[in-house]
């Protein structure tokens, strides 16, 4: 990858808040020390939503990746694709797929490291899979187009205040204990502490495993989870070097003594993972797809169809989800 490469941004739903995060973090791209990013498509809808809020923006189409960073200082890079109309709050047919094809293009920047990194902006999954789309979200998809299967990556959601690994993600919670299986954590305990080894610079990082049922399950008295699937999980994991602990009741797992002991919770559903990251750091909350051959990072909101056009997104999330990736990409050069 060459050093000057570029940050991908996938604008997300043209009918979200995704255009208006673009255009905010590329205001604040001195301040905040943002690296040089493209946005993968959809200049006529970046230009439509800047008039629409009035900011004064210019967009500059760019060809040529080298040429990216010169540009960046003036206007906003924006590379030839998929385009809609803007439409904030009335998502339809035509922003599905000018999202869908973003996505599409900023991973193949990503994965042919011509970009340093794709940050996606926020889809809908439903109105994803309107278009055709086979994944439930882009995580699966990233997977997918990096030629591995869905359990060879993991999401982790970062904030300041500390960093979560939901072991499953898309599926229904009446599902979950079915899905969940001692190779599955022991799986993705490896990605993760792998990753906060290359990625986040922690030699020695230390897992805590949340139990999945009330109290760790009360010895058996509301299920067995723990002791049939997690605690050998943990014993594996503890024989193979990693430092991990657990299962701990989830309740007290996100105080603020409990998170000054361990690097990365692992967590047994999507909501037990993003719900503590949410509450603590909602505007600086970053999802990161762990295992994959090239670096992505999101925002880890979705795409407020409500507050779309209106002045109101606050693009702390998506500036560090750039931040990073940035970050991320000059650990890897
Ligand atoms: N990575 C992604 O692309 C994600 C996509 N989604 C998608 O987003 C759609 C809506 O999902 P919801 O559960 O409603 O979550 P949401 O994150 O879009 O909205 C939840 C609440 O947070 C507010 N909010 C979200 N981002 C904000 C921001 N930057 N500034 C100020 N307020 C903000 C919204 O107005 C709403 O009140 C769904 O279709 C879902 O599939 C949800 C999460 C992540
Ligand atoms: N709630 C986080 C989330 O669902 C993000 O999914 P993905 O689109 O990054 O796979």
């Amino acid at each position: 990858m060459p050093s000057s490469a570029p940050l991908a941004l996938t604008l997300g739903d043209p009918a979200g808040i995704g255009p208006e995060l673009a255009l905010s973090a590329w205001l604040r791209r001195k301040s905040e020390r943002i690296s040089p990013f493209v946005v993968c498509g959809g200049r006529r809808v970046l230009g439509e939503a800047a008039a629409h809020l009035g900011l004064d923006i210019e967009t500059a189409s760019v060809t040529d990746l080298a040429d990216v960073p010169a540009r960046f200082e003036n206007a906003l890079p924006v590379l030839d694709g998929a385009d809609a109309r803007y439409s904030p709050g009335d998502p339809d047919d035509e922003g599905a797929k000018a999202a869908r094809a973003s996505l599409e293009q900023g991973t193949v920047l990503a994965r042919d490291g011509r970009a340093a990194a794709v940050v996606t902006g926020p889809v809908s999954k439903a109105r994803l899979a309107s278009t055709g789309f086979a994944f439930p979200g882009q995580t699966e998809f990233l997977a997918d187009a990096a030629g591995l299967a869905p359990d060879a990556v993991a999401m982790m959601i970062a904030g300041p205040s500390l960093r979560t690994v939901p072991l499953t993600i898309h599926v229904a919670l009446a599902d979950v204990p079915e899905t969940l299986s001692t190779e599955l954590i022991v799986s993705r305990a490896r990605i993760v502490a792998a990753a906060l080894q290359r990625d986040f610079g922690l030699s020695e990082p230390r897992l805590a495993i949340a139990a999945l049922n009330p109290h760790a399950g009360e010895n058996g008295a509301f299920g067995d989870e723990e002791a049939r699937i997690i605690a050998p999980a943990i014993a594996q994991l503890e024989a193979e070097g990693l430092l991990v602990s657990g299962p701990h009741p989830a309740d007290a797992l996100f105080a603020p003594r409990a998170r000054a002991t361990y690097d990365a919770a692992l967590c047994m559903y999507h909501d037990q993972a993003l719900v503590p990251v949410k509450a603590l750091d909602f505007d600086q909350g970053v999802n990161v797809t762990l295992g994959l051959p090239f670096i992505r990072t999101a925002p880890d909101h979705g795409t407020a169809f409500a507050i779309a056009g209106k002045g109101l997104a606050d693009p702390g999330a998506t500036i560090a989800a750039l931040k990073l990736a940035g970050e991320m990409a000059a650990r890897r050069r």
